[in-house]
């Protein structure tokens, strides 16, 4: 793509189509090495004519690239106070590579900061998502592991997926969720990133994300957008100049500087929110926190409790029974209400249900059947999905959300907030029924 982003529907359906002529193909089986250690270009002659491979360091492109973004010497500057402690975690992907160059070389962090940051085809055998299950040594090591007390743990923790695109955020014995982490950055990001110091464009998250992007939105006058789960809907917006900073809940942050999440970027962006919130804090005061600044948010925005329950591998025939009933049981509000008050009377009452249709403000392109949504009228959320990326059989995802404005209820357990709406999420979906789960693979 000419944008550098993900590729449209239109444009896989052609490739598909294209596929399906192919009658023979040919391997170039006697293709020389080449040394792709070593920097420079080297010419083969071939039987179509003379062809170069061009062995370049992506890794310094990118450095250049931050740098023309972020304000390295302040983000050095807290990197390197005695004060201040991080841990990033490559998870074994491409990311360990960058965070080498970017975090050690060129912002003075202690190379014991970095782990699991070897790139390895296997990915050390773990398995390489940034979230709370997978990235255990990391999470461990933030204090989040209540089997593995630590007693100091770093001031602030990252994790980055196989091709680090992708990011988890943490501070001390504390958890961003992706979500908060959008709405944070977009509330900040004028303050603390120079690259956004004229103002963001637009703003925008993916429909299952929270709403916590969309007061930060409406708080400071911007163009918001929500648009269905897949990053090319962000680049569209982006290549017509709408939108600056983007975000969805499966922990995929990134901004215009290109068409893709970017995971390292985000990290920047986190340091750089810190490095302006403690410019003053660096010698004597106590640092802001992490969790400082998400409470502080919290405080100013309201809080969006947020879940999301995975069911992997589940026999795709139940799911699709699932979701269809979901999608019938939308035609009466007052039965669906009936439902609800029948399972807990404590939640309040539904009054949109849907399934998500996006019609695309650039180049007026409809996605429909894009998520079920039931909306409530205290703000509170429940989204049901089918994954487009699982591998086996099919993927339910469920998104809990409720927002809470009163400022002495956002400092409650997410899980204990939530299981009111749990319980009805569960039970109007019929999800054991269906699926024969009781639980789900992940929880997030
Ligand atoms: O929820 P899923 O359909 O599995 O998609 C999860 C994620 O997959 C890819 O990484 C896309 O680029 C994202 O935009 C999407 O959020």
């Amino acid at each position: 793509m000419e944008n550098g982003g993900p590729a449209p529907e239109g444009i896989t359906d052609k490739i598909y189509e294209n596929t399906k002529t192919i009658t023979e193909y040919f391997i170039a089986e006697d293709l020389p090495d080449v040394d792709i250690s070593s920097i420079g270009v080297t010419s083969f002659g071939g039987p179509e004519g003379q062809f170069d491979v061009d062995v370049f360091d992506s890794a310094s492109d990118y450095v250049k690239l931050m740098k023309s973004i972020f304000d390295f010497q302040s983000i050095q500057k807290l990197v390197t106070s005695p004060k201040f402690t991080l841990c990033y975690d490559a998870l074994h992907g491409v990311g360990g590579a960058y965070a080498n160059r970017i975090f050690v070389e060129e912002l003075g962090a202690q190379e014991s900061s970095l782990i699991n940051c070897t790139p390895k085809e296997d990915f050390g055998g773990g398995h390489p998502d940034p979230n709370l299950t997978y990235a255990k040594e990391l999470v461990a090591r933030m204090g989040l592991d209540k089997s593995k007390p630590q007693s100091d743990p770093p001031e602030f923790g990252a994790a980055a997926d196989g091709d680090a695109d992708r990011n988890m955020i943490l501070g001390k014995r504390f958890f961003v969720t992706p979500s908060d982490s959008v709405a944070i950055i977009a509330a900040n990001a004028v303050e603390a990133i120079p690259y956004f110091s004229s103002g963001l464009k637009g703003v925008a998250r993916s429909m299952p994300t929270s709403a916590a992007l969309d007061v930060v939105a409406k708080h400071l006058n911007l163009k918001f957008f929500e648009v269905p789960t897949g990053w090319k809907f962000f680049g569209n917006l982006m290549d017509a100049g709408m939108c600056s900073v983007c975000g969805e809940e499966s922990f995929g942050t990134g901004s215009d500087h290109i068409r893709e999440k970017d995971g390292i970027w985000a990290v920047l962006a986190w340091l750089s929110i810190l490095a302006f919130k403690n410019k003053d804090n660096l010698d004597g005061k106590d640092l802001v926190t992490v969790e400082d600044i998400v409470r502080q948010h919290w405080a100013t925005f309201g809080r969006h409790y947020y879940t999301r329950y995975d069911y992997e591998n589940v026999d795709a025939g139940a799911a699709k029974e699932l979701m269809a009933n979901l999608v019938k049981l939308q035609s009466s509000l007052p039965d669906v209400n009936k439902i609800i008050e029948g399972i807990r009377s404590d939640v309040s009452e539904v009054v949109q249900a849907d399934e998500f249709e996006y019609k695309d403000p650039v180049d007026g392109s409809i996605s429909k059947h894009q998520g079920i949504r039931y909306l409530f009228k205290d703000g509170s959320r429940l989204v049901f999905r089918l994954s487009g990326t699982g591998s086996e059989g099919a993927t339910i995802r469920l998104y809990i959300e409720q927002y809470e404005k009163d400022s002495s209820k956002i400092g409650r357990e997410s899980s204990e907030a939530l299981a009111p709406l749990v319980e009805v999420a569960l039970k109007l979906s019929k999800m054991q029924e269906f699926t024969g789960r009781s639980a789900p693979t992940v929880i997030t």
